[in-house]
């Protein structure tokens, strides 16, 4: 039998969405590539766009718009950026209702159409969005993944990167807890070309490198004005994409459902796990000092606080 080639369709053809698709098209990493948008006029001329960039890249990947929702069907991952982003002096947990009410509508056509995919959660608050997919969807918790860690991390690396001038690529940065601004960037677990970090930068550095990266977003928001960072974004979301379809078993940091997970439940926050084929394929538990326990407490705090918003205002029933 003839293996079929994969499937990757993007709900939300906006900066994210797009990007994620041009990077997934350009690189050849699944075989069709679908664009879902309310707008779908946009959706149309940005496909028709990448399918000609594929053709001059000699790439094999069809991209092509979803006008109904059904040609969704046979997705393998479906990656879910439609929601609004935020604009200066808002923060991320500004868009809860704005966007759980976006990710419950899409939620429910992925369920219906595309019911044995992975679920690549990007619209914010990340954590919230990636709970209310996978109690919409009903599907299993290793099929529901959101993407932030592997951002913030290459952020962390890059702010590393400015202070010391030396080592571009070789930096190895470490976040971990909720996409907003009580996530928990870990220094100890940060090394430049295997150096550890708390030995090539100061303690007043590393706080100004912690910062910075716990606000890395808003800065862009800052100069952009009229949404928020892409790039970066873009290309974190492909590399989930790529880990699950072409089952590496690489372990990246992601947001996913705490089922006890270092004492945590029924909520999700970011943490390092193994994708592959199957989705989350494991999820590590790092030991962690009082300091850091501290912090990711305070942050899981702030997603289980938005959640309860939630329930109280009857959104899962
Ligand atoms: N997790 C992260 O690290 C991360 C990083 C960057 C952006 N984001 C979030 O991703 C989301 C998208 O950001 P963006 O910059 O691409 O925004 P954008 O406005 O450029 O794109 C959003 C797209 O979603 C579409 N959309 C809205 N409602 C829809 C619906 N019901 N069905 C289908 N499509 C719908 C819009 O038409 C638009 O094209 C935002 O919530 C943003 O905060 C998250
Ligand atoms: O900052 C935002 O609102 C978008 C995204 O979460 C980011 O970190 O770039």
């Amino acid at each position: 039998m003839v293996k079929k080639g994969k499937k990757v369709t993007v709900i939300g053809a906006g900066n994210v969405g797009a990007t994620v698709a041009f990077i997934c098209a350009m690189n050849g990493v699944c075989h069709h590539l679908v664009l879902r948008d309310r707008n779908i006029e946009i959706a149309k001329g940005k496909a028709l766009d990448m399918s000609q960039a594929a053709n001059a890249a000699r790439s094999h990947t069809i991209v092509s718009v979803a006008e109904d929702a059904s040609e969704i069907a046979g997705s393998d991952v479906v990656v879910i950026t439609a929601g609004s982003p935020r604009l200066p002096g808002m923060s991320r947990d500004d868009l809860l209702m704005i966007n759980a009410e976006i990710t419950k509508e899409v939620v429910a056509d992925v369920k219906k159409y595309a019911p044995d995919s992975i679920i690549i959660m990007v619209s914010n608050p990340l954590d919230v969005m990636t709970y209310v997919a996978l109690k919409e969807s009903g599907f299993p918790k290793e099929r529901v993944v959101g993407m932030a860690g592997i951002l913030d991390s290459a952020r962390m690396a890059h702010f590393i990167y400015e202070k010391i001038g030396y080592g571009a690529g070789q930096i190895r940065a470490s976040v971990m807890g909720g996409h907003g601004d009580d996530m928990v960037p870990l220094p100890k677990f940060s090394t430049v070309a295997g150096v550890p970090l708390t030995d090539i930068l100061s303690e007043k550095e590393i706080c100004e490198v912690v910062e910075r990266t716990k606000h890395g977003g808003a800065e862009i928001v800052g100069y952009l004005k009229t949404g928020s960072a892409y790039y970066a974004p873009a290309k974190s979301t492909a590399i989930m994409v790529e880990a699950i379809l072409k089952d590496t078993k690489q372990i990246h940091p992601c947001a996913v459902y705490l089922d006890g997970h270092y004492g945590y439940s029924d909520v999700v926050s970011g943490v390092p796990v193994a994708l592959g084929a199957n989705g989350v394929e494991k999820l590590f538990e790092m030991t962690l000092n009082d300091d850091q326990k501290e912090r990711f407490a305070k942050s899981v705090g702030s997603v289980k606080s938005m959640i309860d918003v939630l329930k109280e205002k009857k959104f899962f029933d």
